[in-house]
């Protein structure tokens, strides 16, 4: 497939509205009347300043290495049916300062300190996740036949699809025996649960979450649940709601509004006005998402790779890093490089004695260079976040060409209490290469958030379950 393109008849500002940014990406959806686009994101690099200048060839950093590296190296160890595929398209400079003009009034303040990268030649356009695209065409040619309706508050006017997204964090506790016994304690609190001291006192106006990643990744329907009811209560950057594929504003560290019309509005267009749900459609979420966490194995997946891919821990890699930093030109790892250690990696977790790791002390330079990078890979699948999208099951007089795959990242749930059916699938975004060169942050950030949780005298052991909300 041709992964990269020119669309001239894209690059005009007023095609894309915001939808949503992380440190690196912004993300814009098309809201133009082409329905060969309808239901795209346009993922636009912002400046960058860990990740270096990136030119338009050769640089290893590159959009195009981004797409292989998705595509080639991380659909090796997450199913690709939860990958999306990207394309790229030739942007400007014109069209980028035109757009970053256009979104300086959407943007949150806290975000702004990034602009965009004018000189990015590329940008990626992806499915949007958020939405159900068949379900917007079908509407469209609803109201098209049916232009009475149009304007009048019907069932049509009730939100048809929310999004939830996650962005699950580390899932385990490390296991290595490399790290300093005075920082024990990364035995037993997870790393999520200790860097929001951290984050505390780095951020006077920060809100400690209650969330524990570990909770979400439990299997454990009582503790996922737990964790939802964390996140909906702190969203912090680890959850967002989207509904019609619009972000909805969460507040930080309040009760869970119970009320959440948005919400009502959702599940009353599934059960119709005569059967009202009885429970808040918050709880109905939670229901709907703890059910679709404990039976997918996306996240399985996620903490089986970040635990194995990260053996040693940060203390076991960087003093490796330092020494062949100093020794040896380590680079960042081109595909076919990232191709080899995937295999070895592989060939590494499924051989017999794949549970015990090699004695950290006796590693040849070889494979201390092979951990330095499955660590660098581990530290993409920390970062990564999971969406899941939920619509209501197609009636088949109005929906019934929606295609409806059976099989992982996607399937049908039923409405607590009600005989409704929901549709939904999960899929995984930001799953960009790390580079090599943020080791040494790696170590100095781990270092603060342990040391600086050791002075709090605060016991929590993440094993277990957290405490439970009312
Ligand atoms: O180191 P962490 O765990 O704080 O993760 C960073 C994230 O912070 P978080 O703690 O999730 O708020 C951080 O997220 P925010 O900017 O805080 O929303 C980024 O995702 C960063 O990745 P990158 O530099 O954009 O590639 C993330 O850096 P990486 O560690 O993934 O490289
Ligand atoms: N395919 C998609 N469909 C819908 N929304 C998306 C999609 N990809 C990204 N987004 C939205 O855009 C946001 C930013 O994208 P992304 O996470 O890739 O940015 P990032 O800057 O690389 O993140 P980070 O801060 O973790 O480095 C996501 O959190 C999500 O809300």
């Amino acid at each position: 497939m041709d992964i990269s393109t020119s669309l001239p008849e894209l690059l005009d500002p007023s095609l894309w509205v915001y939808k949503s940014e992380g440190n690196a990406n912004i993300v814009l959806s098309y809201a133009g009347s082409d329905p060969k686009y309808a239901g795209i994101v346009l993922r636009v690099r912002k400046t960058q300043n860990e990740r270096g200048i990136v030119s338009e060839d050769g640089d290893i950093f590159s959009l195009e290495h981004e797409h292989d590296f998705q595509r080639h190296i991380i659909s090796k160890l997450i199913n690709s049916c939860y990958i999306s595929q990207m394309q790229l398209i030739r942007v400007t400079p014109t069209f980028l300062i035109a757009l970053s003009n256009s979104l300086s009034t959407v943007r949150p303040p806290s975000r702004q300190h990034k602009d965009l990268d004018t000189s990015q030649p590329w940008a990626a356009l992806m499915s949007d996740h958020t939405i159900v695209p068949e379900l917007q065409i079908n509407d469209r040619a609803h109201a098209e036949s049916n232009p009475e309706t149009h304007g009048l508050e019907s069932s049509e006017s009730l939100p048809k699809v929310i999004a939830v997204e996650i962005k699950p964090k580390w899932g385990f506790l490390p296991v290595s025996p490399v790290i300093n016994p005075a920082h024990s304690v990364k035995y037993t609190t997870c790393r999520y649960c200790m860097h929001q001291h951290w984050k505390g006192r780095k951020h006077e106006h920060h809100i400690q979450s209650s969330f524990c990643p570990l909770d979400l990744y439990s299997k454990d329907p009582q503790r996922v649940r737990t964790s939802l009811k964390s996140l909906l209560r702190s969203p912090q950057n680890n959850l967002k709601l989207f509904v019609d594929g619009m972000p909805i504003m969460l507040g930080q560290g309040q009760s869970i509004d119970k009320s959440f019309s948005v919400l009502e509005s959702f599940f009353r267009r599934i059960v119709g006005e005569s059967e009202a749900p009885n429970v808040a459609g918050v709880d109905h979420l939670v229901d709907l998402l703890t059910t679709i966490i404990v039976s997918d194995s996306l996240l399985q997946m996620l903490k089986y790779h970040q635990q194995n891919l990260d053996q040693y821990d940060i203390e076991g890699i960087f003093p490796w890093y330092d020494k062949l930093e100093l020794d040896t030109k380590l680079h960042d790892p081109s595909i076919a490089e990232w191709n080899e250690i995937v295999q070895t990696y592989l060939r590494r977790i499924s051989s017999p004695d794949a549970e015990m790791p090699r004695d950290w002390a006796e590693c040849s330079l070889t494979e201390q260079l092979h951990y330095i990078y499955e660590f660098v890979l581990s530290a993409t699948l920390k970062d990564c976040s999971v969406i899941i999208t939920l619509w209501p099951e197609a009636e088949e007089d109005s929906y019934g060409r929606i295609r409806c795959d059976p099989g992982e990242g996607e399937g049908t749930i039923q409405l607590p209490s009600s005989t409704r059916l929901l549709r939904y699938k999960i899929r995984i975004v930001d799953i960009d290469p790390k580079r090599l060169g943020k080791i040494p942050s790696y170590f100095a950030l781990d270092q603060n958030i342990v040391r600086h949780f050791r002075t709090l005298n605060v016991h929590k052991d993440c094993s277990l379950q957290s405490f439970t909300f009312p």
